[in-house]
């Protein structure tokens, strides 16, 4: 049994507040009434400073989030209290990135413990079962989720037999903390990955790698960030990023707040920069990792890959070890997401395929190792044998 209730804050960027707004609607800020002015990126408990947004945050007892779906042109974040909407959202692309994902998943299990109604022990533990399930059903991919998942369940377990507001509480703490882990591990990646980038350097990233991928700072994107702080007076070029235009809507965004230089080019445009000699190095994210090194990531780093070969360039992947896979051996075995046809026959709801045409959609792709010229991690950087390093990096 659950109970249900979620809300929406609008920070408009005109009239430069925010607004609290019924999320039971069908989701068009317009329609909503102003019921509360805050302060979005606000929190005491793990302060941000140096991010002007904030990814995910838990606040007063709810999940507040970005809405990546609404970005560049608004700046809204939505409220969320009850599980089962936590999930929608992933699935939705309202949070997305594989840590963000993460840490949501982590964040609406505390939600859903809180939910439960239970008598008994038994029941509570069936029910916050059922709860991990709906979580770990949103998005296949990424494996930062079912890892966040994992160390929530086990978190419950190692308070077993304690009053059930015990557990609730420690859940809550649970997901707070690999929130603020997140944070410092990106900052720790930015750390290893910046000595790789040259003075000078354009950087070329496909998809968003950036804090609005994870708790704040970023993979990629946090290599980019520690770069650019340690005065190296790089510039970014942002692929698009078809069909959810990560890196036109996101990757811009963020760097354009924090006055990281970023020149936006279409997908097909990456062989052409390269074959002219003005692309220095790429730095990706990634979903997965399998033992052997293979890299799923967003759809389309694998021709960046193998472009980024053809041309002698560095391609680097940068990612937390919770992004490790080393039960797989390799790439062939990590799940792709196929996603909702109309993410290619549609632009913000404008048709641009004709009617009934055949479509896939697959969300990843997996790069071999052999195009990757290292991994970095929170943990140091692997190249060469990622079979063995990767298993040091994790043991770590
Ligand atoms: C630090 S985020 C790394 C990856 O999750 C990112 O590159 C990516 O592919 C995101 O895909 P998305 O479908 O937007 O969740």
């Amino acid at each position: 049994m659950y109970k249900n209730n979620n809300n929406r804050y609008h920070k408009s960027q005109s009239r430069k507040r925010h607004l609290l707004c019924n999320a039971a609607n069908d989701g068009f800020c317009l329609k909503q009434t102003v019921a509360d002015v805050i302060t979005v990126p606000n929190n005491k408990q793990n302060e941000v400073p140096q991010m002007s947004f904030r990814t995910i945050e838990w606040r007063d007892d709810a999940v507040i989030m970005i809405d990546q779906t609404r970005l560049p042109m608004e700046e809204i974040y939505q409220r969320y209290t009850d599980f089962n909407a936590v999930a929608e959202a992933i699935k939705g692309m309202v949070v997305r990135g594989a840590p963000a994902i993460g840490v949501a998943a982590a964040m609406g299990v505390a939600l859903g413990a809180r939910e439960i109604i239970a008598d008994t022990q038994e029941s509570f533990f069936r029910q916050l079962d059922n709860v991990c399930d709906v979580m770990a059903r949103t998005r296949p991919t990424a494996v930062n989720l079912f890892w966040a998942i994992e160390r929530m369940k086990q978190k419950a377990q190692s308070l077993k037999g304690s009053p059930l507001d015990t557990i609730r509480a420690g859940l809550k703490e649970e997901a707070i903390r690999i929130e603020a882990e997140d944070l410092a591990i990106c900052k720790n990646i930015g750390k290893h990955g910046a000595d790789l980038i040259p003075v000078g350097a354009t950087v070329l990233t496909h998809c968003n790698a950036g804090g609005l991928a994870t708790a704040g700072y970023g993979t990629a994107l946090g290599v980019i960030r520690a770069a650019h702080e340690a005065g190296k007076k790089i510039q970014v070029f942002s692929d698009e990023t078809r069909p959810w235009l990560q890196g036109a809507r996101l990757t811009t965004w963020e760097l354009m707040k924090d006055k990281i230089p970023v020149t936006l080019i279409s997908d097909n445009m990456a062989g052409f920069f390269m074959s002219r000699g003005e692309i220095t190095c790429c730095v990706v994210g990634a979903d997965r990792i399998a033992a052997n090194g293979d890299t799923a990531n967003k759809i389309g780093t694998f021709s960046v890959a193998v472009l980024a070969k053809e041309h002698g360039i560095p391609f680097y992947v940068a990612a937390p070890v919770s992004t490790l896979d080393l039960s797989l051996s390799d790439g062939s075995q990590i799940p792709i997401e196929e996603r909702p046809t109309t993410e290619v026959t549609h632009i913000r709801g404008l048709p641009i395929a004709p009617e009934g045409v055949k479509v896939r959609n697959p969300s990843f792709d997996v790069t071999p190792a052999k195009y990757i010229t290292a991994i970095i991690t929170e943990h140091g950087v692997a190249k060469g044998n990622y079979q063995e390093e990767l298993a040091a990096l994790a043991a770590v």
